[in-house]
């Protein structure tokens, strides 16, 4: 039996999810693998369906218990009025929400005579896809989750949230939520919306210029592929902070304009530094420090079972493999899989596949 289940718990369920698109069906599916009954709601049957059939929780019928808490995973657009319907339809849950903006929907909740039992919330992890289909049970495992009690958020409205958080394997982090929509803005709202700019200049590349894509220009714009919809909600709900940073940003790029024009390479190195300043102040997976990685690449044949038996190699060398990619590979017919693992080890990781027949490159 799980350690969580021994030690009390203030989180025991049922909880109802309102919204079982990717990210409410991830934390059914997260809390079902810890034993708690999940009731779903959607607005959409098919969604419903989908997360059901895939174990996420059970659909309301109206004939189940009063959950203990609700958690409101619907687009940042509905929140508000999600959240303040669930305060009203369960008067004695607890009820979150998952939305990427805090101020926006507290400012119109705060008014509700029962706001102390609504504690607003945020779990830093997602794909480029909506829905159930993508939803994963660890989508959350080692990731920040925010938890953003207001000035009368009960204390065991909190406790009941981190404990959501900390049961789907995140790292549940304090905030206030206008400071939260001040963070976000930074690690997350800005970075998607340059990711679209540098995307977008490739819409219409010449296509000789588009074959010579390589991973940096993958690794660069993987979000701007995200359906613009959320995104269209979630920008103008956090609008004074992005605008900020935009401000800050457009001076950046005057800076460097004038650096390049001019020849300047001491101001260049200086941008350069800061963007390398700026990657290594990245906390690691569960908020720990970045640990040097290194990528090693290999060449895969295109034949079933190749890629298994690289896993399979890779377990018998013993090495954690901390992220991999996968790519066509331009220059034979097959694929190229970049293994990225700890810095340290990867001499080491080369040289045993290589050992082991692979076409190897670091
Ligand atoms: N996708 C991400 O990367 C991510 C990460 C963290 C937080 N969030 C936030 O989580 C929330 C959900 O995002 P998602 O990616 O799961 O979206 P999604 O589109 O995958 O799911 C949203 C679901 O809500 C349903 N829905 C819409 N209005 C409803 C209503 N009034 N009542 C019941 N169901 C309703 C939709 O049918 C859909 O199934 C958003 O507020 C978003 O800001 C998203
Ligand atoms: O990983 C991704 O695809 C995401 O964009 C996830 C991401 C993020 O910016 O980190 C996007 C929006 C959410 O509010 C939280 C997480």
């Amino acid at each position: 039996m799980p350690d969580v289940d021994r030690r009390p718990v203030a989180l025991v369920g049922p909880v109802r999810i309102v919204g079982a698109g990717l990210l409410g069906a991830s934390i059914g599916l997260a809390l079902r693998a810890r034993g708690i009954d999940v009731q779903l709601e959607d607005l959409d049957p098919a969604n419903l369906r989908t997360a059901s059939g895939l174990g996420a929780g059970v659909p309301v019928t109206g004939s189940e218990p009063e959950p203990q808490l609700v958690v409101v995973a619907v687009p940042p657009d509905h929140l508000a009025r999600v959240i303040e319907g669930a305060l009203e339809a369960h008067p004695q849950a607890f009820v979150t929400d998952v939305g990427s903006v805090k101020s926006g929907p507290l400012a119109t909740v705060a008014e509700h005579a029962d706001v102390a039992r609504y504690c607003g919330s945020h779990p830093m992890a997602g794909t480029q896809h909506t829905g159930p289909l993508t939803a994963s049970a660890t989508l959350f495992e080692g990731r920040p989750w925010a938890v953003t009690p207001h000035a009368t958020t009960s204390p065991v409205a909190t406790q009941v949230v981190t404990e959501l958080a900390e049961l789907t394997g995140a790292m549940p982090l304090a905030f206030g939520p206008d400071e939260h929509d001040l963070a976000v803005a930074r690690t997350s709202h800005v970075p998607h919306l340059m990711a679209a700019l540098v995307a977008g200049r490739l819409a219409d590349a010449p296509e000789g210029h588009l074959a010579l894509s390589g991973p940096g220009v993958r690794d660069v714009t993987r979000v701007a592929g995200t359906d613009p919809g959320m995104w269209l909600q979630i920008v103008p709900a956090n609008a004074s902070a992005i605008l900020a940073l935009l401000g800050q940003i457009r001076a950046d790029l005057d800076r460097l304009e004038s650096a390049i024009e001019s020849g300047d390479r001491d101001a260049l190195r200086g941008v350069l530094a800061n963007g390398v300043a700026g990657t290594r102040a990245i906390p690691g997976k569960h908020g720990g420090p970045v640990r040097p990685t290194s990528s090693v690449f290999v060449h895969v044949p295109d034949q079933p079972g190749n890629l298994a038996r690289l896993f399979a190699d890779v377990d018998a060398v013993g090495v954690n493999v901390e992220d991999v990619r996968i790519d066509h590979d331009p220059a034979r017919a097959g694929g190229q899989v970049e293994l990225v693992v700890d810095e340290t080890r990867v001499e080491e990781l080369a040289s045993s596949l290589d050992a082991r027949g692979w076409a190897v490159h670091q």
